[in-house]
């Protein structure tokens, strides 16, 4: 059966590919015509680790196809994912431009049936009011099936996780259009959670959300361990071994950043607030999020005294390491406070080459921190793991290491004569 994807992005080239890479006929869609030719001519438009070997393979099995004519590929193909885009607004409203546009083209193509699969994470409701949308600007009931099928993969390890999914959600309304699901992912192993369409999409943000919570969690307890000098990695190691916690989202830093998390959470905040309920646990993780990187900030500050015309380098541009994506990326809104006040900012990240607001980007770690006074490790890049802290020591001008990531022994650091700074770490 041919499948289609409308929406070429992060989420919809992962699973174009992974579907090719499990046998079916898919053709991707983007309204943006750019992309698509790209994908054409063969060159892959994001950084995402084993995604270009998966799309050269499957076309060259002629199962993985791009296309820039979007209404003729959606007539022929009766099963369509819709993955684009569904950025919040400051007040964390959905914004549906993009769900609307798709809503409309299909409207003016659909003539044969069609198992529509929305992949987009959309607020509790949306699913529901596509299906009443599709019927009242005229399309059959009988003529489609509206599925809920939310995707979990991270950025950096995408084809991994659409592979080997912990879980399969699916909500819906007809037994046939969760059939469908199940034949499209049967070579997965994973445990399928069946549920209604608003039952699907409040199992993404509350999967989200409860991440997100980890990691304010940990970070509010590392501001704790700070002021007992306790070091908080023995924290999470511990709470970690507890197999109720887990070890996983304990790592505390600069705090959470991307394209999902700090969207997802102010809109799952939005929709509970929208029902009257209020959402104290959203606003106390987002309190703790927002605030972490003035923690670090302040901590600089006092060693620096002043920022103003002092040169820092920040290594590591990415929102997360394995990646090419800055939404929200922490690193972002921390260049931005360091320029506020004055400072020459100088960065390095492995495969981020551009940046906004304008700043000296270095294609070499070691050239970047020349006669810096600071430097500040913002993403847990593995290239950051291993430094030569000699070296570094010899080019600073200063002697401060920031490290934004735990993912330094400061005990190493101090060795070399550099200054560490983190929150509780001993
Ligand atoms: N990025 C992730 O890690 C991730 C993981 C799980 C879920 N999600 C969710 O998946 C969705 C997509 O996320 P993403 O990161 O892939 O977004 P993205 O911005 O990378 O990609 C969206 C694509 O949709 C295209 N598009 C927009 N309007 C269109 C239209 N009318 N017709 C055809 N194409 C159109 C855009 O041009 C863009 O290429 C979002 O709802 C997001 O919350 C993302
Ligand atoms: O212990 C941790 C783990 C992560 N992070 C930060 O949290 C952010 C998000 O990381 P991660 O969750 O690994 O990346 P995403 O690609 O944003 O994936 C999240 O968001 C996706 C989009 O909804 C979901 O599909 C995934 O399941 C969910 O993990 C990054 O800034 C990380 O640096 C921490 O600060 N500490």
């Amino acid at each position: 059966m041919k499948i289609c994807v409308i929406g070429t992005g992060y989420v919809g080239l992962t699973t174009g590919a992974v579907l090719a890479d499990l046998g079916h006929e898919l053709y991707c869609v983007d309204k943006n015509k750019l992309i698509i030719e790209k994908l054409i001519e063969g060159e892959i438009p994001i950084y995402e680790p084993g995604l270009k070997e998966l799309i050269v393979r499957n076309k060259k099995r002629g199962l993985l196809h791009f296309s820039t004519d979007i209404q003729r590929v959606i007539k022929e193909c009766p099963i369509l994912y819709i993955t684009v885009g569904t950025p919040t607004k400051e007040d964390g409203s959905q914004n549906l431009t993009a769900i609307n546009e798709v809503i409309d083209t299909l409207v003016q193509t659909i003539t044969s049936h069609k198992t529509i699969i929305i992949k987009s994470t959309v607020l509790p409701g949306t699913n529901e009011w596509i299906h009443q949308t599709l019927i009242e600007k005229g399309i059959d009931s009988r003529m489609f099936d509206v599925v809920s099928n939310p995707e979990f993969l991270r950025e950096g390890n995408a084809v991994f996780d659409m592979m080997n999914p912990d879980k399969i959600v699916v909500g819906g309304k007809s037994p046939q259009s969760i059939k469908i699901i199940q034949t499209l992912y049967e070579k997965l192993q994973a445990p399928y959670i069946i549920t209604s369409l608003t039952g699907a999409e409040m199992i993404k943000y509350a999967n989200n959300a409860l991440l997100a919570t980890k990691i304010s969690f940990i970070n509010e307890i590392a501001r704790i361990c700070d002021a007992y000098n306790v070091e908080v990695t023995h924290i999470a190691k511990a709470l970690g071994t507890d197999n109720r916690i887990g070890p996983y989202f304990l790592n505390a830093g600069l705090g959470y950043g991307g394209s999902c998390f700090p969207k997802d959470i102010r809109a799952l905040e939005y929709a509970a607030k929208r029902r009257n309920v209020n959402p104290e646990m959203l606003r106390a993780v987002q309190n703790v999020n927002d605030s972490q990187i003035d923690l670090y900030i302040d901590k600089l500050t006092n060693q620096l005294t002043n920022l103003d015309g002092k040169k820092i380098t920040v290594w590591g541009l990415a929102f997360k390491p394995d990646t090419d994506d800055i939404r929200e990326s922490r690193s972002l809104l921390l260049i931005e406070k360091l320029l506020e006040r004055g400072t020459e900012v100088h960065a390095y990240d492995p495969i981020v080459n551009s940046f906004e607001p304008a700043i000296t980007i270095h294609h070499d770690m070691y050239e970047a921190i020349k006669g810096a006074d600071a430097l500040i490790i913002a993403t847990e890049w593995n290239q950051f793991k291993t430094v030569d802290w000699k070296k570094v020591n010899e080019l600073m001008k200063g002697n401060i290491l920031v490290d934004g990531r735990n993912i330094i022994d400061p005990k190493v650091v101090r060795k070399h004569q550099l200054q560490y700074i983190g929150v509780a770490r001993q």
